[in-house]
């Protein structure tokens, strides 16, 4: 079968290259060698991890908050089979909406390893046995990630486990041990907390999320401590070893003490690899990148084949779903002739703890690397009353805006329904706004939006209203 444009791989930015080639008129084919569509994201990532953030959330506020607001419960338990059952529903649902909209935008699907014999034609292997081949003048890899292993600490699926195991957990963990305090352990090392886990975090770095903005950080760290979790900042791991139920794991303390940790399940989330194995590339004359093992591609997200494109955590960039999604609109589109942009620079970050962890544009530190003049507006939660009206107090939000121009330059937020409100940031700032034109904008009160204002304000000529 010969086709305009193949797509290796559906997480969220295959499913959407391939929905965008057809719907500019490509006739296009996507293989995936799982038996449903969606990738990580929507199978093991994104999607089962905020079903169970929300579910434990619900406990949480039933056992800590609901009393405060007036509402007595009794005996409120965890029903964790019931909890990962509504979770896999979600997933479900969620996965099937993809081969639904595959069909309803006539997009060829096949199960299989997709693999390059040529620059043109893709062998999939059927994992139910079986060989076939397609061509097409233009391929788009879009295979995305895994977790990546530690060399000196294997994990074993059942007590030393990665994020894919730690969403179908059968039990509440009593002690968690968490490798890693950036995205993936934090969210779901709460999950956990909430569920009623102990969790100590290990983090090699002397902050968490330490690649955003320091602010955030510290204040989301505050708040988890708050939430019952435990932090060794600056800690490097060691080892790990099992013996029935118990996990052992051994600490270099920044001092160069040796700490030894004990708990029932330790969670591995040190970063993901690019999943480029197994693709045939050599056949066609791709190398990957030394470190990472990422595939190289230039300004079109061309690799150095022509017609062969590659997108999202398979590539170089922010390991993200909405990164890989703007890729593969940007590839479909370049194929079809058109000349598409991303601005790199304004793609969110956020993490779902809560609260909330959000972020867009220039930390202060990338600013002050940069040499930028800057000013800084922030305006706590504490001072919004609808986040006293929730009981939602904790975090803040931050506006850099450049000293002279007044242009927002990054917003970092941590507070409730941060996730979504950076979306009105990330708006601002593709408009290029002014800290000043956000402090003249109606913002609906009482709403948690007005906290961007009131630090937009901040930043302006530190006219903030309500602080
Ligand atoms: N909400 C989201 O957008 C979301 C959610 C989950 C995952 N993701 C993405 O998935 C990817 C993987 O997430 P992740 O949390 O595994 O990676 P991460 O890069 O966010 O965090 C890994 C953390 O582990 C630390 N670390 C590395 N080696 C260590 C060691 N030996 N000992 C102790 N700490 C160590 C790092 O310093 C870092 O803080 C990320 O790129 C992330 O952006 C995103």
């Amino acid at each position: 079968m010969q086709y305009d444009v193949i797509v290796i791989g559906s997480g969220p930015g295959g499913y959407v290259a391939a929905i965008r080639c057809a719907q500019l008129g490509l006739k296009t084919a996507i293989i995936e060698k799982y038996t449903t569509f969606g990738g990580t994201c929507l199978n093991v990532g994104c999607i089962p991890s905020k079903a169970l953030l929300d579910s434990s959330e619900h406990y949480h506020n039933a056992t800590h908050t609901f009393t405060e607001h007036g509402i007595d419960v009794k005996e409120v338990k965890v029903n964790i089979k019931q909890m990962i059952k509504r979770k896999n529903e979600v997933v479900d649902q969620t996965t099937g909406g993809i081969t639904f909209l595959m069909k309803k935008n006539k997009i060829d699907t096949f199960e299989g390893l997709g693999s390059f014999k040529d620059k043109n034609t893709i062998k999939i292997a059927s994992t139910k046995g079986g060989e076939q081949e397609i061509t097409a003048k233009n391929i788009i890899i879009a295979t995305g990630s895994k977790p990546t292993e530690l060399p000196f600490l294997k994990t074993d699926g059942k007590r030393i486990i990665t994020s894919t195991e730690a969403l179908n957990l059968t039990e509440v963990p009593k002690h968690l041990i968490l490798i890693g305090g950036g995205v993936i352990g934090l969210e779901l090392g709460s999950v956990y907390a909430r569920l009623g886990a102990e969790v100590t975090v290990v983090e090699f770095m002397d902050a968490i999320i330490p690649t955003m903005d320091k602010t955030l950080g510290k204040e989301l760290q505050k708040s988890l401590t708050k939430l019952g979790m435990k932090f060794l900042l600056s800690h490097k791991v060691t080892g790990a070893t099992v013996k029935g139920k118990k996990v052992t794991v051994t600490v270099d303390s920044p001092k160069g003490e040796k700490v030894v940790l004990e708990g029932d399940y330790c969670l591995v989330a040190v970063g993901r690899t690019a999943y480029s194995e197994g693709l045939g590339l050599e056949n066609i004359g791709i190398t990957l990148e030394e470190r990472g093992k990422k595939i190289p591609v230039n300004e079109h997200l061309e690799t150095s084949v022509k017609g062969i494109y590659a997108i999202g955590d398979v590539i170089k960039g922010a390991m993200l779903a909405h990164k890989a999604e703007e890729e593969g609109t940007f590839v479909a589109e370049t194929i079809a002739g058109q000349k598409p942009h991303i601005n790199y620079n304004l793609i969110p970050g956020v993490v779902y703890t809560w609260p909330e962890v959000a972020s867009v544009g220039y930390t202060e530190e990338q600013l002050k690397e940069k040499g930028s003049k800057y000013k800084t507006g922030t305006f706590p939660f504490k001072a919004s009353g609808r986040a006293r009206a929730s009981m939602d107090t904790d975090g803040l939000v931050k506006v850099l805006a450049d000293a002279e121009t007044d242009e927002i330059l990054g917003v970092h937020m941590i507070g409730p329904r941060c996730a979504d409100m950076i979306a009105e940031a990330v708006v601002a700032m593709e408009f290029r706004a002014s800290a000043e034109d956000i402090g003249r904008i109606s913002h609906a009160h009482p709403t948690f939006t007005e906290a961007f204002k009131e630090a937009a304000l901040a930043a302006t000529d530190n006219r903030a209203i309500h602080i």
